[in-house]
């Protein structure tokens, strides 16, 4: 049974990085997709946008929408304090499975939990399951046309607090325009715009960071 592109990019990261090495982990993802084969991974340019918002928020609990490779998730972990965790959803058992390896390989895997299913099921289980007061940061990289009910979702959830920072990948391509205009024309929320590039590619594509007003 031939390889999956996500299989394949597991291996170069077990040839290529050190274990341990989140910093490795990323880079070799990244020259993989940069050299052999294009990935949705939220990539470096992206990427720095992404660490910067996890450094200014610091946060304690953190949620991803959209695991993939775990590339995102091994980014954000590394910068987490200790004691401070990383909810990731995915959707899809095989990437569930490569991503599991990733974070592993990396050495974040005590900071990060996998949960496997459709966010709309998760999201409501966050609190009771998976014992989440509040959330201070969520990376939204999941279906693009989910972004909305699941930000609904979310504070229907009374999962954020004053301060609660989204941030979303993928604003221009593939594009999330009925996000935007939620977001952008709810008052409780305080919006700004990082202009950017598809990962691995010159199409401009961008980030939107959502500050929660309470
Ligand atoms: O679709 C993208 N990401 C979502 C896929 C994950 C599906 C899930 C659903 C679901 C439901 N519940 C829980 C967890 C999950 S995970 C995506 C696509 C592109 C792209 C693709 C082609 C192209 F030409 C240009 C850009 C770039 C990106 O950066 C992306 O993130
Ligand atoms: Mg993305």
């Amino acid at each position: 049974m031939n390889q999956s592109k996500e299989q394949r990019i597991l291996d170069f990261v077990l040839q290529n990085a050190v274990r341990g090495d989140p910093r490795s982990v990323v880079d070799a993802i990244d020259k993989y997709c940069t050299q052999k084969e294009w990935a949705m991974n939220v990539g470096s340019e992206k990427g720095i946008i992404l660490d910067k918002t996890v450094e200014e928020v610091n946060p304690s609990v953190a949620l991803e929408l959209g695991t993939y490779c775990g590339y995102s998730a091994v980014r954000i972990a590394r910068l987490l304090k200790p004691g401070a965790r990383l909810l990731t959803v995915e959707f899809n058992p095989e990437f569930a499975a490569v991503a599991k390896q990733t974070i592993e390989f990396a050495g974040v895997q005590d900071k990060v939990k996998i949960l496997e299913g459709p966010s709309e099921e998760i999201i409501p289980q966050l609190k009771k399951k998976y014992e989440v007061d509040t959330l201070d940061f969520v990376f939204l990289d999941h279906w693009k046309d989910r972004y909305t009910p699941d930000t609904i979702l979310i504070q229907e959830c009374n999962l954020l607090r004053k301060g609660s920072v989204l941030l979303a990948d993928n604003v221009i391509i593939p594009g999330a325009p009925e996000f935007l205009k939620y977001i952008r024309n709810n008052p409780r929320f305080q919006c700004t715009n990082y202009p950017s590039h598809l990962e691995y590619m010159k199409a401009e594509d961008a980030m939107e960071k959502a500050v929660f007003l309470g």
